[in-house]
């Protein structure tokens, strides 16, 4: 049974289909990386999920608690960081804490064992007395996260954790995503951040117009896709012959001779054929100075999906 589910399910305002019979399947234990560009959706679905907002047609289901029938069940088990801040200036970072892990049941000894250990979680143990006005973009996001985790939640939802804050916060951010994953938690992580997505999902989903269009390891996306992987050689001469005979092999998408001494192929990515080519080079007596070997990434692969940019934020 997956963690999570949605079922074919529908939002509309007003005429805007936001999100159009939906289906998707989230394992215990992943990181789910979710990408698309603006208005795919995801914060509609992320919203519906966390109970947030209704669902018009269809279900999402969390360990099987539904959330139309079921949902408090479902909110016990989710722990949603939001893009928008949800904290208070008013109240110190430990009072901020307190307030959601109360809205969760929390009481007592366990309530205040819990608030010490979420913020000692983010790093913000020495502000507990502080209030977030004093804080950094980035300390406010990461009491943020203490309010949705104090309560253990089997599911962490993060909604672009990390926009508009130091690195130093980012990588704090980072690193406790894949931390509470090692404690047990799933996670669901949304970003315009390539390469934290890549960095950090275990799998990877891409929505648009309100449908989920692939799913899947960075790997397979990229292997389904046929995304070609490029090389530049720097070679001491080129030899046309070989030349040719790279052109010919089944891997090869294409292969040109960009300046004097540098070949650029396109191919598709397989150890076996980089060890193929340098056969032929040597075969032909050219000697190899440098090879630059560059990955193809979810980027290229996003835009060719969705005809759009993943940071053009229109
Ligand atoms: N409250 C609302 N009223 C009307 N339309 C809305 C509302 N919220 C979202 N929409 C529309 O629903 C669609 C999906 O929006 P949503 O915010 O879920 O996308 P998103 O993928 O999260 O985008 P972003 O990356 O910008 O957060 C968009 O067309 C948006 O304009």
């Amino acid at each position: 049974m997956s963690l999570v589910q949605f079922k074919e399910v529908v939002k509309k305002y007003d005429t805007v289909l936001s999100v159009n019979h939906l289906s998707m399947a989230i394992e215990e234990g992943e990181i789910f990386g979710l990408l698309g560009p603006n208005g795919a959706g995801k914060s509609t679905s992320i919203h519906m999920l966390s109970g947030l907002l209704s669902v018009d047609a269809g279900d999402i289901t969390v360990e099987d608690w539904s959330v139309r029938k079921h949902s408090l069940e479902v909110k016990r088990r989710i722990g949603l960081v939001p893009q928008e801040l949800a904290i208070y200036d008013s109240l110190s970072a430990a009072e901020n804490v307190t307030f959601f892990a109360r809205l969760y049941g929390l009481g007592g000894k366990l309530l205040r064992e819990r608030v010490a250990e979420a913020l000692e979680f983010v790093g913000l143990q020495d502000k507990a007395k502080d209030k977030p006005a004093t804080f950094s973009g980035g300390m406010k996001r990461r009491l943020n996260i203490a309010c949705a985790i104090m309560h253990r939640p089997k599911l962490i939802i993060m909604d672009e954790p990390t926009v508009g804050i130091d690195p130093q916060s980012r990588n704090h951010i980072l690193e406790s995503v894949r931390t509470l994953n090692r404690l047990g938690s799933t996670i669901i992580y949304t970003s315009h951040y390539m390469e934290e997505v890549e960095a950090i999902s275990t799998r990877v989903g891409i929505m648009d117009k309100g449908k989920l269009i692939v799913s899947g390891t960075k790997e397979k996306l990229l292997r389904q896709m046929g995304q070609d992987e490029k090389l530049i050689l720097e070679v001491d001469r080129i030899v046309e012959e070989a030349v040719a005979e790279i052109g010919k092999h089944s891997l090869v998408t294409s292969i040109e001779a960009v300046d004097s001494l540098v070949l650029e192929i396109f191919l598709k990515a397989s150890d076996t054929a980089l060890q193929d080519l340098l056969f032929i080079l040597h075969k032909h007596g050219i000697g190899l100075r440098k090879l630059t070997r560059i990955e193809p990434d979810l980027e290229t692969l996003f835009l060719q999906l969705t005809g759009r940019s993943l940071r053009d934020r229109t």
